[in-house]
C-alpha cells in the first residue's frame, strides 16, 4: 500500500481521499528540515502547501519517493530540477486557488484606494481622523496587471466590473487573448507609465524577479499604488522602500515576501503600506479545493499511474493510462535491450509510432525507452529523470509517427545512433498488452523478453542448435524460451532465448568458445 506524507496543513478532506482510495496517509506538520529527512525515506508521497521548502536535500533523502504533490500554484518552494534528476513527480493545482487569490488582489486594491487597515487601526484607538484617510475611486482608474495568466485574467474581469481600464504586460499574452479578456495587451515601460494600480501575477523566474526595482519605480507615474500577491522576490524591498517615502509610490499591499514567515521585514512600520501573511490562496473554498484535488492526483498516480498538472513530466490522463502501460513496457523493453547490446556512446535517439500507436499519447513511451536505454549505465533513472538525463549527455531525442499500415496493426520501432553506427530494434504487442521483439537489426524475429536472456549472434550453421543445447544443459541451466531469426538461409542469424537462472561468466565463455557463435551477451530485464 502506496504511503504519503502530508507536511503541510492541508484540508482534512484530502485525509480522508487519501485513506477511501486505499492510501496510508501521515499528517505531520511543522517539521524542521532534518525531522522531514529522517523520516521521509518511508513514503512514496509528500504533498506539501507553501510552508515546507522540498530542498534537494529532503529529495536526496527519500529514495522511495514517486510524487511530490503542491496543494497551490507556485511550484517554487520545491527543487523541481532535483526531483526530475531523482525521477520523482512534482505536481500542483493549477486552477483551485486562482479565484481566491484574484479577489485578494482586488481586496488589497481596495485596502490600498481607501486606506481601510489605517482608518480601522486609527478609529478603534479613539481617534476620529475623517481627513487624514482620504481615498481615491478605482472606477475610471487603470489598473496595470503584470502576469496575466489564470490569476491575472480573473483580476482583470473583476476590475473591468469595477470599471476600470485594465492593461496588461505579459509576454505569453496572445493579442486575441487579450482582446477576449477586455485588456489592452502593453509593453512594460508602458503600463509603468499610464497604470494607477500595479497588480502582480507572475511566477518568480529568472525573468521576473525584481521586475519592480527603482528603474521601474522610476518610470511609474507619480502617486502609484503597487499591489503583490504572487511572489516576494518580485519586487527590490529596499527600492519600493525608497519608492514610498519619497512618495513616488503613495501605497504598496504586499501578501508575499522574500523571506516568509516575514518578520523583520524592512517595510513594516512605514504608514502607507499594507501587508497580509501570505493569505491569498486562504479561503475554506480554495483550501478544500486544492486539498481535494491534490489528493485526488497523487492517488490517481501512485495507483493508476495517471498523471494530472505535472510540471515536470507529460500529462497521462486516467483513461489512457491503462493504455499506455503495455506500450510503456514495450519501449522500456526495446530500450533495454539496446542499451545492453551497445558497445559505444549513444549520440541520438528516435522513436517511431506506427499503426495504433501513432494515435498515442508519445512522450511518456519515448521517456520509458529512454529509461530503458539508460538504466544499465544508470541506477535511478525512470520516465521522470530520462529525458533530462539524456539532454544532459547530449543525445538528441525524436519522435516520429506514421499511421501507414506496415506488417504489424501497432508497432515501436527505436533507432540508437551511437559512435560506431545505429542499432534499430522493432517490437509489437501481442493480443493487446504482450511486448514482442519482431526485428533486431536487420533479422526479423518474434522473442518474449523474460528476466534472464542470453543474446547470441551467430552464423546460420546445421549442428548449432544442438551444441548450444548441450552446453547450457550440461551447466545445469534450463531453457524457457527460445527465438531465433535471421536474414537469409545460411546468412547472419540472432538468437533470443530465455533462461531460468542467470548464466555465470565461465558458461558465458563456454558459449563464445562454439565455432558458430559470433557474440554472445547474458541479459537481464
Ligand atoms: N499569494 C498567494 O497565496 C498565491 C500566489 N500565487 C502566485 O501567483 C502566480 C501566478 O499564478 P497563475 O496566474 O495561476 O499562474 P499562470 O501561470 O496562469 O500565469 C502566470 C502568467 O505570468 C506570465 N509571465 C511569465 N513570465 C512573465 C514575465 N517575464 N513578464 C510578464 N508576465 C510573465 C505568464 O505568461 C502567465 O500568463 C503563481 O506563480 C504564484 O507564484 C498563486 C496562488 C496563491
Ligand atoms: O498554500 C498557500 O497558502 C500558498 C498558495 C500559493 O502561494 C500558491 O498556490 O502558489
Amino acid at each position: 500500500m502506496p504511503k504519503v506524507l502530508i507536511a503541510d496543513s492541508l484540508s482534512p478532506r484530502a485525509v480522508d481521499i487519501f485513506r477511501t482510495r486505499g492510501i496510508e496517509v501521515d499528517v505531520k506538520t511543522g517539521l524542521k528540515p532534518d525531522d522531514i529527512k529522517a523520516i521521509i525515506g518511508g513514503y512514496d508521497g509528500l504533498a506539501v502547501r507553501s510552508a515546507t521548502k522540498v530542498t534537494a536535500e529532503i529529495i536526496a533523502a527519500a529514495p522511495g519517493l514517486k510524487v511530490i504533490g503542491r496543494a497551490g500554484i507556485g511550484v517554487d518552494t520545491v527543487d523541481v530540477a532535483a526531483a526530475t534528476q531523482a525521477g520523482i513527480v512534482v505536481m500542483n493545482t493549477p486552477f483551485g486557488n486562482s479565484i481566491t487569490t484574484a479577489e485578494h488582489a482586488i481586496a488589497m486594491m481596495f485596502a490600498l484606494a481607501r486606506q481601510i487597515p489605517q482608518a480601522d487601526r486609527s478609529t478603534q484607538a479613539g481617534k476620529w481622523e475623517k481627513s487624514k484617510f482620504m481615498g481615491v475611486e478605482v472606477t475610471g482608474k487603470t489598473l496595470g496587471i503584470i502576469g496575466c495568466g489564470n490569476i491575472g485574467a480573473i483580476v482583470a474581469d473583476r476590475a473591468l466590473g469595477l470599471r476600470m481600464k485594465v492593461v496588461a504586460f505579459d509576454p505569453f499574452l496572445t493579442v486575441e487573448r487579450a482582446k477576449a479578456l477586455g485588456v489592452e495587451k502593453v509593453e512594460l515601460d508602458d503600463l509603468l507609465a499610464r497604470a494607477d494600480f500595479i497588480t502582480l501575477h507572475t511566477p518568480l523566474t529568472n525573468d521576473t524577479r525584481d521586475i519592480l526595482n527603482a528603474a521601474a519605480f522610476a518610470k511609474m507615474k507619480p502617486g502609484v499604488r503597487i499591489i503583490n500577491c504572487a511572489r516576494g522576490g518580485l519586487i527590490v524591498e529596499a527600492d519600493l522602500k525608497a519608492a514610498l517615502e519619497a512618495g513616488q509610490v503613495a501605497a504598496a499591499a504586499l501578501d508575499v515576501f522574500p523571506v516568509e514567515p516575514a518578520k523583520d521585514n524592512i517595510l513594516f512600520g512605514l504608514e502607507n503600506i499594507v501587508v497580509t501573511p501570505h493569505l491569498g490562496a486562504a479561503t475554506t473554498e480554495a483550501q478544500e479545493n486544492v486539498a481535494l484535488q491534490i489528493a485526488e492526483q497523487m492517488s490517481d498516480f501512485l495507483l493508476d499511474g495517471a498523471v494530472t498538472n505535472a510540471v515536470n513530466v507529460p500529462s497521462v490522463s486516467a483513461e489512457e493510462a491503462p493504455r499506455l502501460t503495455p506500450y510503456i513496457r514495450l519501449a522500456e523493453q526495446l530500450g533495454s535491450l539496446a542499451g545492453q547490446l551497445l558497445t559505444s556512446g549513444v549520440t541520438a535517439v528516435t522513436v517511431e509510432f506506427h499503426g495504433e500507436a501513432s494515435a498515442l499519447n508519445t512522450r511518456p513511451i519515448t521517456a520509458a525507452a529512454l529509461t530503458g536505454l539508460l538504466k544499465p549505465a544508470l541506477d535511478r533513472v525512470n520516465i521522470v529523470s530520462a529525458p533530462v538525463v539524456a539532454k544532459e549527455r547530449n543525445i538528441q531525442i525524436a519522435e516520429l509517427t506514421r499511421d501507414t499500415a506496415s506488417d504489424y496493426h501497432t508497432l515501436l520501432s527505436l533507432t540508437v545512433e551511437t559512435e560506431t553506427g545505429p542499432l534499430v530494434l522493432q517490437g509489437t504487442l501481442v493480443g493487446a498488452t504482450l511486448p514482442r521483439i519482431v526485428k533486431l537489426g536487420a533479422v526479423p524475429l518474434e522473442a518474449e523478453l523474460g528476466q534472464h536472456m542470453l543474446f547470441i549472434r551467430n552464423r546460420d550453421k546445421p549442428g548449432f542448435i544442438g551444441a548450444l543445447g548441450g552446453v547450457l544443459g550440461d551447466a545445469g541451466v534450463n531453457i524457457a524460451t527460445f527465438h531465433l531469426g535471421r536474414t537469409a538461409p545460411g546468412a547472419d542469424a540472432v538468437l533470443l532465448t530465455e533462461v531460468d537462472q542467470p548464466i555465470p561468466a565461465a558458461l558465458l565463455d563456454a558459449v563464445r568458445r562454439l565455432p558458430q557463435v559470433v557474440e554472445a551477451r547474458a541479459l537481464a530485464f
